[in-house]
């Protein structure tokens, strides 16, 4: 299953921080270049694959196919989310940004595997973004599509989670102070919280990338890889047995 909790980085020492307490997905979001996208990347994957995290890339299709990373995110600058997923094939995850809910089946019929779905609120990280659409527009892009996880970005604390009707929420700023202890806590939340869709999305193997026996996902709920932290062991039992009624 995709994790509930996506962290946003170009920070090695993030990526350390959030492993080891549950299930999440890292993304390599770097703005400079390829060469150093590339590099951050092959060095998060050598982090991510024994603590069974997800890795994916932002933007950067060439650097997740050459850095072997489980898939991308794409958004209104990047490859269109058909001409990604001929790329990359049937296997690899991919994350698109909608904003509303006709986008948000566009990109599902494109191949999109998850929806990056936001600014839920004002953000401090991003520049340049819409006015925020809440939860009320966050709750109507998951009602759009349905069997599709809706991931919320923007201004997501622990705290609001649980304010937000989505199978899960991607974070930056939340995480940078302790993230290891943000981790925690947002595993915590969501774990509380089962949100719009969680308990009967049904991600098999025809959902792209998400599903099919030799994925990461696959192997993730067969055997716990995850490396749960006794601190966090409660949210994170909790958060896998959400998972499993998908
Ligand atoms: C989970 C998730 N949702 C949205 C975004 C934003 O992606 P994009 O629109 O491509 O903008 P940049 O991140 O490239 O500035 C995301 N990265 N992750
Ligand atoms: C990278 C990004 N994309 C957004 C979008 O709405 O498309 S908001 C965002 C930054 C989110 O950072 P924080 O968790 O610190 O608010
Ligand atoms: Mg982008």
């Amino acid at each position: 299953m995709l994790p509930r909790l996506h962290i946003v980085t170009d920070s090695l020492d993030i990526v350390r921080g959030v492993l080891g307490h549950g299930p999440v997905a890292v993304q390599i979001r770097v703005k400079t270049n390829d060469r150093e996208a590339y590099a951050l990347t092959c060095a998060a994957l050598e982090l991510c694959r024994p603590a069974g995290a997800l890795c994916l890339v932002d933007d950067r299709i060439g650097v997740a196919l050459a850095a072997g990373a489980d898939g991308v995110h794409v958004g209104a600058d990047d490859l269109p989310v058909a001409a990604a997923r001929r790329v990359l094939g049937p296997g690899p995850v991919i994350g698109a940004t909608c904003r509303n809910p006709s986008a948000a089946r566009a990109a599902v019929a494109d191949g999109a595997s998850y929806l990056g779905v936001g600014p839920a609120f004002a953000t401090g990280s991003k520049s340049g973004l819409p006015d925020p659409i809440g939860p009320d527009g966050i709750a109507a892009v998951s009602r759009a599509v349905p069997g599709t996880p809706v991931i919320a970005i923007a201004g997501i604390t622990a705290g609001r989670v649980s304010e937000l009707d989505c199978y899960g929420v991607a974070v930056i700023s939340a995480v940078a102070a302790d993230p290891a202890g943000a981790t925690v806590e947002f595993l915590r939340a969501l774990a509380a919280h089962p949100g719009l869709g969680v308990s009967d999305l049904s991600l098999g193997a025809s959902h792209p990338g998400l599903g099919g026996s030799d994925s990461w996902a696959a192997a993730l709920g067969e055997s716990d890889s995850s490396g749960v932290s006794d601190s966090a062991a409660g949210a994170s039992a909790s958060a896998s047995r959400a998972g499993d009624r998908q």
